[in-house]
């Protein structure tokens, strides 16, 4: 095996900052740091001012360095680290000098993955830290959070243990019954892959709130031309993110703006007005509006004061539990609005003034938090995570159905390595590439 790199980088963001933190980590950290500063390692683990040169004793900056030696730190490697003052400059010289004593920039990544290489996180709990990072929300973070603790490594690695389980017993009896072997599963082992298979069918049928809560809601506005959907996002979203006219059809492209609607990540969009378009951009844009109605998590389905008491159909055909009920213009009524559509309670607003746009948004919040908040349970935080637990049910009920004991062992085998795939117990390799490559630099 080459020898481990030693990589190096800014841990904070990059540009103007009053500090930046940069990382060290491998073989070569501590030697680098006696280097840098020209006095002996301090103590572990203990801030210490030091001025740092380069090679030519130039002053690169004054500030704290900090000691890891392995393993006790956060790669498991000896890590050095920096903290020195933000800037470009100082950034570009300090690189200069890494890149001379032979360290290497790291790649987006490379510190977690050494970390889960060293066993000191597992794949959850790397991802954890790119969820964390990336949280936008109150309620994001939180997630993030309890996933970094290990709550879904704690319930991922018991069932696999109880696989293993199932599976050790299950092959002694093969071994062990010489002449007669026992037909399919033994009935200790069927009652408690059974019960296994139900905790992971009720743990997947969790209505994807962690992946929501990761992805943000994905809400549509969706209407008749001109009933004012662009005016209605550009006054939740505060700005004029949308262009609004009185003429039908102005809207073409999805417009997206991103809230934080009481801690709950949205992603709101803005869609072309649904009808029969005269010309292709406009059908396009209608095509895309019905595409996004369709995978939307909710619709906010508008319709126009001043056109009551009709409704357009084709809005009105949207209407199910997935959506809240809009009626804009309210300042232009000329009938009492009526208090339900199709047995849903209406919401009346005006995008022009504001009115009901307060009570909108706490309709909003409420399905937010009817769609994102569990029971406190752990919940599937990612795709990848959801398709091994499908793969490890599937096996689990072959198991169950299976003619002799070895083929039941075999799916018992199959379930316990999509399992062991989510926490990055075993068949990890191939896995991690795609893995580590959506974290950022310094992670
Ligand atoms: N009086 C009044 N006028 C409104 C209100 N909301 C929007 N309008 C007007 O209605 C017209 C259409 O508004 P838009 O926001 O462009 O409507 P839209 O639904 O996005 O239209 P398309 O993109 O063409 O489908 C504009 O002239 C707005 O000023 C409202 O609450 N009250
Ligand atoms: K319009
Ligand atoms: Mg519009």
């Amino acid at each position: 095996m080459a020898p481990m790199k030693t990589i190096f980088a800014l841990a904070s963001g990059v540009g103007r900052a009053g500090m930046a933190v940069y990382r060290l980590s491998g073989p070569a950290a501590g030697r680098t740091l006696v280097d840098l500063t020209g006095r002996p390692l301090p103590e572990p683990r203990r801030a210490c001012r030091r001025r740092l040169c380069d090679a030519a004793g130039d002053v690169l900056d004054d500030g704290l360095v900090l000691w890891f030696p392995a393993p006790r730190s956060f790669t498991g490697e000896d890590v050095v680290e920096l903290h020195l003052h933000g800037g470009r400059a100082i950034a570009r010289a300090l690189t200069e000098a890494l890149l001379a004593a032979g360290l290497e920039p790291a790649e987006p990544g490379e510190f977690s993955r050494r970390a889960f290489m060293a066993g000191k996180l597992d794949l959850t709990q790397a991802e954890a830290i790119a969820d964390l990072v990336d949280a936008e929300t109150t309620a994001q973070r939180r997630q993030a959070l309890r996933q970094l603790e290990g709550s879904l490594s704690g319930l991922y690695d018991d069932w696999r243990e109880r696989l293993l389980r199932c599976q050790a017993h299950l092959e002694a009896e093969i071994d062990f019954s010489d002449e007669d072997l026992p037909d399919g599963l033994g009935e200790a082992a069927r009652t408690a892959l059974a019960a296994l298979g139900e905790e992971i069918g009720r743990h997947l049928a969790d209505g994807r709130r962690g992946e929501r809560l990761r992805e943000g809601l994905s809400v549509a506005i969706l209407g008749a031309p001109n009933v004012g959907k662009s005016s209605l996002l550009n006054r939740i979203a505060g700005r004029e993110a949308a262009i609004v006219s009185s003429i039908a059809g102005t809207t073409r492209d999805i417009i997206e703006v991103n809230l934080d609607l009481s801690g709950y990540p949205v992603t709101l969009a803005d869609t072309a007005g649904l009808r029969d378009a005269a010309e292709a951009i406009e059908e396009e844009g209608v095509r895309r509006a019905k595409a996004r109605a369709e995978i939307a998590d909710l619709r906010l389905v508008v319709f126009d004061a001043a056109a009551l008491p009709a409704l357009d159909p084709v809005s009105l055909a949207l209407v199910d539990g997935r959506s809240l009920i809009v009626v804009n213009k309210s300042d232009l009524a000329s009938v009492t609005l009526p208090e339900r559509i199709e047995g849903y309670p209406v919401l009346a607003v005006s995008a022009e003034n504001g009115d009901g746009v307060d009570g909108l948004l706490a309709a909003l919040g409420e399905k937010a938090s009817e769609l994102l908040d569990g029971s406190g349970a752990p919940v599937i935080s990612r795709a990848r995570h959801r398709r091994a637990l499908e793969e490890t049910e599937t096996a689990l009920r072959r198991a169950l159905e299976a003619s002799s004991a070895e083929l039941a062992a075999e799916d018992i085998r199959l379930a316990g390595r999509e399992l062991g795939r989510i926490t990055g117990r075993i068949d990890v390799e191939e896995m991690l590439d795609v893995i580590f490559r959506e974290f950022c630099i310094g992670k």
